[in-house]
Protein backbone atom coordinates (compact mmCIF):
# COMPACT_ATOMS: atom_id res chain seq x y z
CA UNK A 1 0.00 0.00 0.00
CA UNK A 2 1.17 3.57 -0.98
CA UNK A 3 0.89 5.42 1.96
CA UNK A 4 2.31 8.71 0.39
CA UNK A 5 0.83 8.22 -2.80
CA UNK A 6 0.69 12.26 -3.51
CA UNK A 7 -1.20 12.09 -6.92
CA UNK A 8 -3.38 9.17 -8.46
CA UNK A 9 -3.20 9.18 -12.20
CA UNK A 10 -4.02 6.36 -14.76
CA UNK A 11 -1.33 4.58 -16.37
CA UNK A 12 -1.85 6.25 -20.17
CA UNK A 13 -2.85 9.75 -18.59
CA UNK A 14 -0.20 11.04 -21.15
CA UNK A 15 -2.14 9.85 -23.62
CA UNK A 16 -6.08 10.88 -22.03
CA UNK A 17 -5.51 14.49 -20.43
CA UNK A 18 -7.47 14.58 -17.49
CA UNK A 19 -11.23 16.02 -17.12
CA UNK A 20 -11.79 16.34 -13.44
CA UNK A 21 -8.36 17.06 -11.35
CA UNK A 22 -8.49 17.73 -7.50
CA UNK A 23 -5.49 19.39 -6.10
CA UNK A 24 -4.74 19.23 -2.37
CA UNK A 25 -8.50 18.97 -1.84
CA UNK A 26 -9.48 19.53 2.03
CA UNK A 27 -12.70 19.36 4.04
CA UNK A 28 -13.42 20.67 7.31
CA UNK A 29 -16.96 20.20 8.51
CA UNK A 30 -17.94 22.22 11.95
CA UNK A 31 -15.22 23.97 13.92
CA UNK A 32 -13.15 24.14 16.67
CA UNK A 33 -13.39 20.58 19.29
CA UNK A 34 -16.52 19.62 17.20
CA UNK A 35 -14.28 19.62 13.34
CA UNK A 36 -14.50 17.21 11.24
CA UNK A 37 -11.49 16.51 8.62
CA UNK A 38 -13.61 14.50 6.10
CA UNK A 39 -11.15 15.28 3.28
CA UNK A 40 -7.46 15.95 4.05
CA UNK A 41 -5.18 16.70 0.90
CA UNK A 42 -6.49 15.23 -1.48
CA UNK A 43 -5.10 15.16 -5.23
CA UNK A 44 -6.32 12.87 -7.85
CA UNK A 45 -7.14 13.09 -11.75
CA UNK A 46 -10.07 11.54 -13.96
CA UNK A 47 -8.72 10.78 -17.27
CA UNK A 48 -11.41 11.12 -20.13
CA UNK A 49 -12.91 8.05 -21.28
CA UNK A 50 -12.28 6.10 -17.79
CA UNK A 51 -14.48 4.57 -15.00
CA UNK A 52 -12.74 4.87 -11.94
CA UNK A 53 -14.46 3.87 -8.68
CA UNK A 54 -13.93 5.17 -5.16
CA UNK A 55 -13.67 2.93 -2.22
CA UNK A 56 -13.05 2.98 1.44
CA UNK A 57 -14.21 2.28 4.94
CA UNK A 58 -17.23 3.85 6.26
CA UNK A 59 -16.82 7.72 6.94
CA UNK A 60 -13.29 7.70 5.14
CA UNK A 61 -14.75 10.22 3.25
CA UNK A 62 -15.87 8.92 0.00
CA UNK A 63 -19.28 11.04 -0.50
CA UNK A 64 -17.35 14.18 0.36
CA UNK A 65 -15.08 13.66 -2.29
CA UNK A 66 -17.38 13.33 -4.76
CA UNK A 67 -19.62 16.11 -4.20
CA UNK A 68 -16.64 18.43 -3.53
CA UNK A 69 -15.69 17.10 -7.10
CA UNK A 70 -19.10 17.69 -8.42
CA UNK A 71 -19.71 20.74 -7.08
CA UNK A 72 -22.66 19.97 -4.81
CA UNK A 73 -20.55 20.72 -1.45
CA UNK A 74 -17.64 23.09 -1.56
CA UNK A 75 -13.90 22.52 -0.15
CA UNK A 76 -12.30 24.43 2.69
CA UNK A 77 -9.14 24.01 0.78
CA UNK A 78 -7.75 22.90 -2.61
CA UNK A 79 -8.91 23.36 -6.06
CA UNK A 80 -11.40 21.45 -8.06
CA UNK A 81 -11.16 21.32 -12.33
CA UNK A 82 -13.40 20.18 -14.73
CA UNK A 83 -11.55 20.73 -18.12
CA UNK A 84 -9.88 24.30 -17.57
CA UNK A 85 -12.82 25.50 -15.50
CA UNK A 86 -11.95 26.06 -11.60
CA UNK A 87 -15.13 24.83 -9.90
CA UNK A 88 -13.88 26.43 -6.67
CA UNK A 89 -13.79 29.76 -7.53
CA UNK A 90 -17.80 29.65 -8.86
CA UNK A 91 -20.65 31.22 -7.33
CA UNK A 92 -23.63 28.73 -6.75
CA UNK A 93 -25.74 30.25 -10.07
CA UNK A 94 -22.82 29.14 -12.03
CA UNK A 95 -22.15 26.03 -10.39
CA UNK A 96 -25.75 24.67 -11.08
CA UNK A 97 -25.25 25.99 -14.53
CA UNK A 98 -22.06 24.04 -14.76
CA UNK A 99 -23.36 20.60 -13.13
CA UNK A 100 -26.84 20.99 -15.71
CA UNK A 101 -24.80 21.39 -18.62
CA UNK A 102 -21.67 19.74 -18.29
CA UNK A 103 -22.27 16.67 -15.68
CA UNK A 104 -24.67 13.64 -15.27
CA UNK A 105 -25.32 12.37 -12.02
CA UNK A 106 -26.71 8.87 -11.15
CA UNK A 107 -27.85 8.28 -7.70
CA UNK A 108 -28.91 5.16 -5.80
CA UNK A 109 -32.54 6.18 -5.31
CA UNK A 110 -32.77 6.58 -9.28
CA UNK A 111 -34.34 9.99 -8.73
CA UNK A 112 -37.00 9.78 -11.22
CA UNK A 113 -40.05 12.11 -11.75
CA UNK A 114 -43.15 9.63 -11.08
CA UNK A 115 -45.69 11.74 -13.00
CA UNK A 116 -43.09 11.13 -16.18
CA UNK A 117 -42.97 8.57 -18.45
CA UNK A 118 -39.45 7.17 -18.98
CA UNK A 119 -38.70 8.91 -22.13
CA UNK A 120 -39.73 12.54 -20.54
CA UNK A 121 -37.61 11.66 -17.79
CA UNK A 122 -34.79 11.15 -20.16
CA UNK A 123 -35.74 14.05 -21.30
CA UNK A 124 -35.94 16.26 -19.03
CA UNK A 125 -32.51 17.84 -18.02
CA UNK A 126 -32.33 18.47 -21.84
CA UNK A 127 -35.40 20.56 -21.84
CA UNK A 128 -34.55 22.39 -18.14
CA UNK A 129 -31.06 23.26 -19.73
CA UNK A 130 -32.53 24.42 -23.09
CA UNK A 131 -30.69 21.91 -25.09
CA UNK A 132 -31.34 20.39 -27.95
CA UNK A 133 -31.62 17.09 -28.10
CA UNK A 134 -29.24 14.40 -30.11
CA UNK A 135 -31.80 12.39 -31.56
CA UNK A 136 -29.34 9.95 -32.82
CA UNK A 137 -27.69 9.74 -29.48
CA UNK A 138 -31.10 8.98 -27.58
CA UNK A 139 -32.51 6.09 -30.15
CA UNK A 140 -29.07 4.93 -29.32
CA UNK A 141 -29.11 4.82 -25.55
CA UNK A 142 -32.62 4.13 -25.74
CA UNK A 143 -31.45 0.45 -27.54
CA UNK A 144 -28.64 0.21 -25.69
CA UNK A 145 -30.01 -0.02 -22.20
CA UNK A 146 -32.66 -1.48 -23.69
CA UNK A 147 -35.55 0.45 -22.55
CA UNK A 148 -37.42 0.70 -26.35
CA UNK A 149 -40.65 -0.94 -25.15
CA UNK A 150 -40.99 0.68 -22.11
CA UNK A 151 -40.41 4.51 -23.32
CA UNK A 152 -44.19 5.52 -22.51
CA UNK A 153 -44.65 3.75 -18.66
CA UNK A 154 -44.66 5.58 -15.58
CA UNK A 155 -41.38 4.95 -13.33
CA UNK A 156 -43.92 2.68 -10.78
CA UNK A 157 -44.44 0.69 -14.13
CA UNK A 158 -40.62 0.13 -14.07
CA UNK A 159 -38.69 -2.55 -12.42
CA UNK A 160 -35.71 -1.12 -10.09
CA UNK A 161 -33.39 -2.06 -12.60
CA UNK A 162 -35.11 -0.85 -15.72
CA UNK A 163 -35.91 2.72 -13.33
CA UNK A 164 -31.67 3.10 -13.02
CA UNK A 165 -31.16 2.44 -17.03
CA UNK A 166 -33.65 4.84 -17.36
CA UNK A 167 -31.48 7.05 -14.67
CA UNK A 168 -28.24 6.09 -16.83
CA UNK A 169 -29.97 6.74 -20.25
CA UNK A 170 -31.27 10.73 -18.62
CA UNK A 171 -27.63 11.22 -17.19
CA UNK A 172 -25.83 10.54 -20.54
CA UNK A 173 -28.00 11.95 -22.97
CA UNK A 174 -25.85 15.00 -22.81
CA UNK A 175 -22.93 13.47 -23.35
CA UNK A 176 -21.69 15.21 -20.04
CA UNK A 177 -17.89 15.74 -19.42
CA UNK A 178 -18.13 13.66 -16.15
CA UNK A 179 -21.10 11.39 -14.96
CA UNK A 180 -20.70 10.87 -11.47
CA UNK A 181 -22.61 7.90 -9.69
CA UNK A 182 -23.56 7.30 -6.39
CA UNK A 183 -24.21 3.79 -5.33
CA UNK A 184 -25.99 3.17 -8.74
CA UNK A 185 -26.36 -0.48 -7.75
CA UNK A 186 -27.41 -0.38 -4.65
CA UNK A 187 -30.59 -0.93 -4.55
CA UNK A 188 -30.60 -3.68 -7.07
CA UNK A 189 -30.76 -7.38 -7.34
CA UNK A 190 -27.34 -8.29 -8.81
CA UNK A 191 -28.28 -9.64 -11.86
CA UNK A 192 -29.94 -5.84 -12.74
CA UNK A 193 -26.65 -3.99 -10.95
CA UNK A 194 -24.68 -6.50 -13.76
CA UNK A 195 -26.45 -4.96 -16.46
CA UNK A 196 -26.31 -1.21 -15.00
CA UNK A 197 -22.27 -1.71 -14.73
CA UNK A 198 -22.00 -3.08 -18.17
CA UNK A 199 -23.30 -0.40 -19.53
CA UNK A 200 -21.29 1.85 -17.58
CA UNK A 201 -18.47 0.52 -18.33
CA UNK A 202 -19.56 0.02 -22.29
CA UNK A 203 -20.50 3.72 -22.20
CA UNK A 204 -16.59 4.53 -20.76
CA UNK A 205 -14.96 2.24 -23.57
CA UNK A 206 -17.32 2.91 -26.51
CA UNK A 207 -18.38 6.56 -25.67
CA UNK A 208 -15.77 7.99 -24.20
CA UNK A 209 -17.44 8.45 -21.22
CA UNK A 210 -15.64 9.43 -18.08
CA UNK A 211 -17.16 8.02 -15.30
CA UNK A 212 -16.21 8.09 -11.63
CA UNK A 213 -18.68 6.46 -9.27
CA UNK A 214 -19.05 5.76 -5.40
CA UNK A 215 -19.46 1.90 -4.08
CA UNK A 216 -19.26 -0.43 -1.08
CA UNK A 217 -19.10 -3.03 -3.19
CA UNK A 218 -16.19 -4.82 -4.78
CA UNK A 219 -17.88 -6.71 -7.41
CA UNK A 220 -19.36 -3.23 -8.58
CA UNK A 221 -16.27 -1.37 -8.36
CA UNK A 222 -14.51 -4.39 -10.24
CA UNK A 223 -16.48 -3.15 -13.25
CA UNK A 224 -13.86 0.13 -13.35
CA UNK A 225 -10.62 0.78 -15.28
CA UNK A 226 -9.24 1.85 -11.54
CA UNK A 227 -10.24 2.05 -8.27
CA UNK A 228 -8.98 4.72 -5.60
CA UNK A 229 -9.26 4.33 -2.09
CA UNK A 230 -9.36 6.87 0.90
CA UNK A 231 -8.61 6.13 4.66
CA UNK A 232 -9.53 9.21 7.01
CA UNK A 233 -10.18 11.32 4.23
CA UNK A 234 -6.58 10.14 2.44
CA UNK A 235 -5.74 8.87 -0.55
CA UNK A 236 -4.03 6.25 0.09
CA UNK A 237 -4.38 3.25 -2.77
CA UNK A 238 -4.85 2.93 -6.02
CA UNK A 239 -5.89 -0.32 -8.14
CA UNK A 240 -5.46 -0.53 -12.48
CA UNK A 241 -7.63 -3.38 -13.96
CA UNK A 242 -9.11 -4.57 -10.54
CA UNK A 243 -10.69 -7.60 -9.59
CA UNK A 244 -13.99 -8.09 -7.39
CA UNK A 245 -10.85 -10.37 -5.44
CA UNK A 246 -7.87 -7.73 -5.40
CA UNK A 247 -10.46 -4.71 -4.03
CA UNK A 248 -11.84 -7.06 -1.37
CA UNK A 249 -7.70 -7.19 -0.42
CA UNK A 250 -7.50 -3.81 -0.10
CA UNK A 251 -10.24 -3.13 1.37
CA UNK A 252 -9.71 -5.53 4.50
CA UNK A 253 -6.26 -4.00 4.71
CA UNK A 254 -7.60 -0.62 4.83
CA UNK A 255 -10.11 -1.83 7.33
CA UNK A 256 -7.81 -3.83 9.73
N1 LIG B 1 -22.55 17.46 6.85
C1 LIG B 1 -21.64 16.93 7.68
N2 LIG B 1 -21.41 17.49 8.89
C2 LIG B 1 -20.48 16.99 9.71
N3 LIG B 1 -19.72 15.91 9.44
C3 LIG B 1 -19.91 15.32 8.25
C4 LIG B 1 -20.88 15.79 7.32
N4 LIG B 1 -20.83 14.98 6.23
C5 LIG B 1 -19.88 14.05 6.47
N5 LIG B 1 -19.33 14.25 7.68
C6 LIG B 1 -18.25 13.46 8.29
O1 LIG B 1 -17.18 13.43 7.37
C7 LIG B 1 -16.56 12.16 7.34
C8 LIG B 1 -16.61 11.58 5.93
O2 LIG B 1 -17.96 11.36 5.59
P1 LIG B 1 -18.41 10.75 4.17
O3 LIG B 1 -19.90 10.68 4.18
O4 LIG B 1 -17.75 11.51 3.09
O5 LIG B 1 -17.77 9.29 4.25
P2 LIG B 1 -18.10 8.01 3.34
O6 LIG B 1 -16.80 7.34 3.09
O7 LIG B 1 -18.91 8.41 2.16
O8 LIG B 1 -18.98 7.17 4.36
P3 LIG B 1 -20.05 6.00 4.10
O9 LIG B 1 -19.31 4.88 3.42
O10 LIG B 1 -20.47 5.61 5.49
O11 LIG B 1 -21.16 6.57 3.28
C9 LIG B 1 -17.31 11.30 8.37
O12 LIG B 1 -16.59 11.36 9.59
C10 LIG B 1 -18.64 12.02 8.51
O13 LIG B 1 -19.20 11.80 9.78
Amino acid sequence: MSQTAAVAAPDDSTQAPPVVTARSLSKVYGADDSAVRALDGVSVEFARGHYTAIMGPSGSGKSTLMHCLAGLDTASSGTVHLDRTDITRLNDRQLTQLRRERIGFIFQSFNLLPMLTAEQNILLPAQIAKRKVDRERFERLIDVVGLRDRLDHLPSKLSGGQQQRVAVARALLGAPEVVYADEPTGNLDSRSGAGVLSFLRDSARDMGQTIVMVTHDPMAASYADRVIFLHDGQLVDEVHAPTAETISDRLLKLES
